[in-house]
This record gives structure tokens, sequence and C-alpha cells, in this order.
């Protein structure tokens, strides 16, 4: 723990003399610093693994296969902390080894220009967007942040045609909080029209696309703070506890809206049906994490299991 704190340190002093700037697509750097397994081993001490639980493993297989053939997969996530991509390559690095080094993130700029996040960012596959929610922060910024998401989408657009890449957005646009009454953690809900620009530009590619749903319970190894912050440089807290990864099977679009009476409807009946799926999968992680009930919580569609045992 001391000496990944240490690594971290070195690569933000690293930084600081000489920063560097994200492209619209970043590719991981491995060498000749593996920022990757740098990421990985900051987060494994965080991660309770026997209270850790993935559902649907064999989802992951299949998407495997999916993209061997050629097909693009996009996974609609919650979004729980900075953590969430360590926490699904983490829970994924035994059974499904190539998923958890290839999945292209899509990033938000706040992680791409905090000292002490880019050095984790720095090791994952990120298309660089500006947040809707953090659009109009800074007046003087809006036309330079529109332009930048224009030349991100076309290189997803590039991406996709090319194929065989696997695809995480959060269609949230930022991190879940708690429900300010209650202090219950949720899926924040899902943008209809994040979730149907991402669906358009897969159908669109030129090749086979599948969307699955996918839900992340890890708000505990570092929660974002109570509110939404406008400034960088928010306050971290770290601590060791059990996380969840869970995904569904694929939703096609077909088949959710064909009772839809006009494309407006569809739209909203297709995110909600992502998110539904999101908040269930969420549901069983919660039990299974929270009240100590483990595997027992699976049901007929979610299937818990520790793959890494
Ligand atoms: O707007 P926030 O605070 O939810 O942050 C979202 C950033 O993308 C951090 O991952």
């Amino acid at each position: 723990m001391l000496s990944n704190m240490m690594d971290l340190f070195d690569r933000v002093l690293l930084d600081e003399e000489n920063p560097f700037t994200f492209q619209p697509y970043h590719k991981a750097i491995r060498e000749p610093f593996d920022y990757y397994t740098f990421g990985q081993n900051y987060i494994r001490p965080l991660v309770d693994f026997r209270n850790s639980y993935v559902g649907n493993i064999s989802v992951f297989s299949d998407m495997e296969k999916q993209l061997r053939q050629g097909h693009n997969v996009v996974l609609m996530s919650n979004h729980q902390t900075e953590a969430d991509p360590a926490v699904i390559a983490l829970s994924l690095e035994r059974s499904n080894p190539w998923i958890s080094e290839n999945i292209v993130y899509v990033a938000g700029d706040r992680v791409l220009t905090d000292p002490l996040c880019k050095p984790f960012s720095m090791g994952r596959n990120l298309l660089c967007v500006y947040s809707k929610k953090h659009m109009n922060d800074f007046p003087e910024l809006i036309e330079m942040k529109r332009r930048a998401n224009t030349r991100s989408l076309k290189e997803m657009a590039l991406l996709l045609r090319g194929g065989s890449h696997i695809i995480w957005i959060a269609p949230s646009g930022g991190r879940d909080r708690p429900d300010p009454l209650t202090g219950e953690w949720h899926p924040a809900p899902f943008d209809a029209s994040a979730v149907d620009n991402m669906r358009r530009l897969l159908e669109h590619s030129g090749v086979p696309g599948h969307i699955y749903p996918l839900s992340l319970l890890c708000y505990e190894i570092m929660p974002p703070p109570q509110q939404i912050e406008k400034e960088i440089g928010e306050q971290r807290v770290i601590s060791f506890h059990g996380v969840g990864l869970s995904v569904a099977e694929e939703i096609k679009y077909g088949d959710v809206t064909a009772q839809s009476r006009n494309a407006d409807e569809a739209r909203g009946t297709f995110s909600e049906a992502l998110y539904n799926s999101v908040v269930d999968q969420y549901n069983v992680l919660k039990s299974a994490i929270f009240r100590d009930r483990g595997a027992v919580s699976s049901n007929p569609a979610i299937s818990l299991s520790q793959p890494w045992r």
C-alpha cells in the first residue's frame, strides 16, 4: 500500500514537471511505465474480495464471442467512483482478462485534468468528452468544449467502424450520489439523449453492435463528494470494502420499443429499460454486499459468483 502511494506521488510529481495532455482517443500507456498495472495495484488492496460479487459472469463470455466476430459491445452503466474502471478490471481479471484490459471508457474532463486522477486515467483506454453536467461551469469554455466533443464523437465513430470494440459509458453524465433525505445510494437516472446518441453511433457503424446494462456498486472504496463540485481538486477518502459488478442480457432497441408511438417515446422507453435493469442488478448486489447475504441474493435473472476464487 505504501509503495503504491509512493508510486502515485512519483507520477503526480512527474506530471507536474511535464504535464500530459490527453488526445480525444487515448490508449492506455503500458510502457516504459505500466500505468494500467499501477492503477490495478493501487485499487486492489481496497477491495474486500471475500465480500465482492459479479452478476452473470457468463454474459461477459458471450460478449467476448461477439467481439471476436468483429461486433461492437456497449456497456450502459451507472457510475459510482473514479475507481470504476479498476473495479471492473479487477472483477474480471481472472475470468475475462481481455475485457479487463481492452474496455474503452467514455471519460469526463475532470479525470483528465485532476492531478491525483491523471496517472490512473493514463492507464485506461479513453474517449475523452466534456460532460453535459459540467458544460456550463465556465461560460468562456463552452465553445471549446463543444468543439472537443465533436472531435471525440468522430473518434468514437471511427473506432466503432473498425469493430471489435467494447465501450463503457455512464449515460447519467456523472457519479451516483446518496439521496439527501435517506442517505441511500442508488444509480443516477440515465439521460435518454445520451443513450440514444450512443445507440445511433453503434447502429451507424456498419458492423453489428450489442448494448448491455451494467451495474456497479463500489462507492464505499472512494465515495465522491456529496455535492457535484465545479472546481477540480476534490478531497479523496478511501476505504476497504466489498464491491459489485453485474451485467444482464443484451437489450435490443427493436424489442423494447416495438409498441412505441414515436421516436421520442422509443428513446425514453429504451433508456428506461436499460436503467431499470441497472437498478435491479444494483439491488441484488446491495443485498449481497451490504446485508451480508452473499450469493444467496441471486435470483433467476441475476446469478452472483466470485470468479476470482
Ligand atoms: O460530476 P461528478 O462529480 O459526478 O464527477 C464525474 C466525473 O466524471 C468523475 O468521474
